[in-house]
């Protein structure tokens, strides 16, 4: 069984589509990054999931229960964080925690439990107003976690915060994922996200454009990066007629080809033969930042 899957999810917004025909499997103990520029519709999606918002078409099946139609069942073990965490703020963290316990039908003890897996606990009776952004952030982790869930899921867990606090979050992400539970990791922070996650998806304007395990994309974004002298116009002009040639991008003073890397001398041949000269040439290896990049902006 999947954690999660979805079956040509639809979200329409009016005429805006947000989610368009997607098909989502997240397998159980994965941790699964979620990727797309804003707008994509991950946080639509995420909310389908969580039965927050209805589909228009399709199906959303989490812990192997229809949302729509078990939402009792599919959410029992899942905690999520999807927004900037509200608390009362004059209440403690612990507090907060125990009202949110209380209203979920949890047993009081899973508090303490939480906010010591958040390193919350000698905070836990101070007041939620006194706490930092990144304290915030943990304590909806904390929250998250109350209903012992099989499956979190965080949209942009670590947004606002300072690099210091970014890593703890992290670290606790890779705990969390350590204890074989699955994550659903939303995030712009795609360096986080190759350092987290197994298999990523890349959503844009609410189609699917790439998933696969991070390893395998990263391969797939290695590709060719040379400077000419002069004008890249007519270089690039040339590359595009090739028919083993996918894209290519001008970066700054950079061409780069998305073609296989073993062609690296033939592309050089090629372009000689043009009378264009070639100031360097190489594989270039991309980052997952990259790679995204490249396919979000493709046409
Ligand atoms: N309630 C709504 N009514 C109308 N349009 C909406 C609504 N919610 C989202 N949208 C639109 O659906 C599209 C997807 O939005 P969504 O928030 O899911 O994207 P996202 O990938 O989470 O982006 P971000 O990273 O900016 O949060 C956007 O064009 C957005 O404007």
């Amino acid at each position: 069984m999947n954690a999660i899957e979805t079956i040509e999810l639809t979200k329409r917004y009016g005429k805006r589509l947000a989610v368009d025909r997607l098909n989502l499997t997240v397998g159980k103990g994965e941790v699964f990054g979620f990727l797309g520029p804003n707008g994509a519709g991950k946080t639509t999606t995420i909310a389908m999931l969580l039965g927050l918002v209805r589909p228009t078409k399709g199906q959303a099946i989490v812990l192997g229960h229809d949302v729509q139609r078990e939402p009792a069942e599919a959410l029992r073990r899942v905690g999520a964080m999807i927004e900037a965490p509200a608390f009362y703020p004059y209440l403690s963290g612990a507090d907060n925690l125990r009202v949110l316990a209380r209203a979920g039908g949890i047993p009081a003890e899973r508090v303490g439990q939480v906010l010591a897996t958040v390193e919350l606990s000698d905070r836990a009776r101070d007041k939620v107003a006194t706490y930092s952004q990144g304290m915030k952030q943990r304590l909806a982790i904390a929250a998250a976690m109350l209903p012992d869930p099989e499956l979190i899921m965080l949209d942009e867990p670590t947004n606002g915060l300072d690099p210091a606090g970014t890593v703890e979050i992290r670290n606790l992400i890779r705990e969390l994922a350590a204890g074989g539970r699955t994550i659903l990791l939303c995030s712009h922070l795609l360096y986080e996200v190759e350092q987290l996650c197994s298999r990523v998806a890349i959503l844009k304007e609410g189609k699917l454009i790439a998933s696969g395990d991070v390893a395998t994309l990263l391969r797939r974004g290695q590709g060719v990066r040379l400077r000419v002298q002069g004008d890249p116009g007519p270089a690039v002009s040339l590359l595009r007629t090739l028919s083993w040639v996918n894209s290519v991008t001008v970066q700054g003073d950079a061409i780069l080809i998305d073609a296989p890397a073993d062609r690296t001398a033939e592309i050089n041949a090629l372009l000689i033969r043009a009378d264009i000269v070639v100031a360097e040439i190489g594989a270039s290896h991309s980052s997952l930042e990259e790679f995204f990049l490249t396919v979000t902006k493709a046409e």
